[in-house]
């Protein structure tokens, strides 16, 4: 195994409220790693993300069923201009727009789901994201304004499972016809299958690294019982490489996968980065160029948070946490 190395790298917008992603790559005897919980997890929190790492670098995957995934592009919550840009440069037939930013108002989501629908044409699958940032109100007044722009799902409307399956029950009312699709709901949720039982979502968002790895990952798709649509957790094509192990190994893939935000750092660690031509990446091998590691190595005080991160996080493992 080589010595996890941290990396600190900027993104060419802000997403999630960030500016820079930081994590940790190492080699193990199966491959590379990335560990790159976000700084707002904590404590038992980290410890999935590491086995999902753990699960890269010690075991590897589960056989691939396909060699090409379908994915989309993610537009973060820019002008109206610049998403169309991001949109057509993409090259997907399916992209994801952020939308209920804090700071914002609806009219800013309709002028940035209108200029994507445009970029894309009236083909083009068009989903938005909103992180749990509407209230059932405000979700029913939004989708009922966007859903004419013609929306595939609409990504965790509202922050509580209770409250997507409000929100379900009042859009079948209302004949608004937008798919729920749940992920902050399955991957932070003590219990990801209360999604199910209390039917509050069309769409399963499944993240490798939050919920525990790959073949975690398989068994909360096989117990779920929703469709899947396997998401990035902004990683480079290190962490991508094992969501498109996801991708490759899920019995059925209906949607595109949310797999193609290489696209939104300034650079990578691999000297092929898996950003999407046509709108599909390739499931093959990666390595990290050691040169580019060299290039965004984290500055010192960066690299030892990492690393103390990672022993606290080794030790919380040991003792059982994070599991069930
Ligand atoms: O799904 C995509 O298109 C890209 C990934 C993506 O949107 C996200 C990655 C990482 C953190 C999240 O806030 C965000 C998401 O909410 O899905
Ligand atoms: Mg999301």
């Amino acid at each position: 195994m080589t010595v996890p190395t941290a990396y600190a790298l900027p993104l060419r917008t802000r997403f999630r409220g960030i500016l820079e992603r930081q994590g940790l790559v190492w080699r193990g005897p199966a491959g590379w790693a990335e560990w790159s919980p976000f700084l707002d997890y904590d404590g038992d929190e980290l410890v999935p993300w590491l086995r999902a790492a753990d699960e890269a670098a010690e075991q590897g995957w589960p056989a691939p069923r396909r060699d090409r995934v379908e994915v989309n592009s993610t537009v973060p919550a820019v002008g109206p201009e610049h998403a169309h840009r991001l949109a057509t440069e993409a090259g997907c037939r399916t992209a994801k727009v952020k939308v209920a930013e804090r700071g914002q108002t609806l009219a800013d989501d309709v002028a940035r789901v209108e200029a994507v629908r445009d970029a894309l044409g009236p083909d083009g699958r068009v989903r938005v994201d909103a992180n749990g940032g509407w209230s059932v109100d405000e979700a029913g007044r939004a989708l009922a304004a966007l859903a004419p722009f013609g929306l595939e799902y609409a990504e965790q409307p509202c922050a509580s499972v209770e409250e997507l399956a409000d929100l379900r029950r009042r859009l079948a009312r209302s004949g608004t016809d937008v798919l729920v699709a749940a992920d902050e709901s399955i991957r932070r949720a003590a219990d990801p299958y209360r999604v199910r039982a209390l039917e509050a979502a069309d769409v399963a968002v499944l993240k490798v690294q939050p919920l525990g790895g790959v073949r975690a990952c398989l068994e909360i798709a096989e117990r779920i019982g929703l469709p899947v649509v396997v998401s990035s957790a902004l990683e480079t094509s290190v962490g991508i490489r094992a969501g498109l192990a996801l991708a490759a190994a899920l019995p059925e893939l209906p949607f595109a996968c949310g797999l193609n935000t290489v696209r939104l750092l300034a650079d990578d660690l691999v000297a092929a980065p898996l950003v999407a031509v046509d709108g599909v990446l390739p499931v093959g091998a990666l390595d990290v160029a050691p040169e580019a590691l060299e290039r965004h190595r984290a500055p010192d005080a960066v690299g030892a948070f990492w690393q103390a991160r990672l022993v606290q996080t080794r030790a919380r493992a040991a003792a059982g946490a994070g599991r069930g």
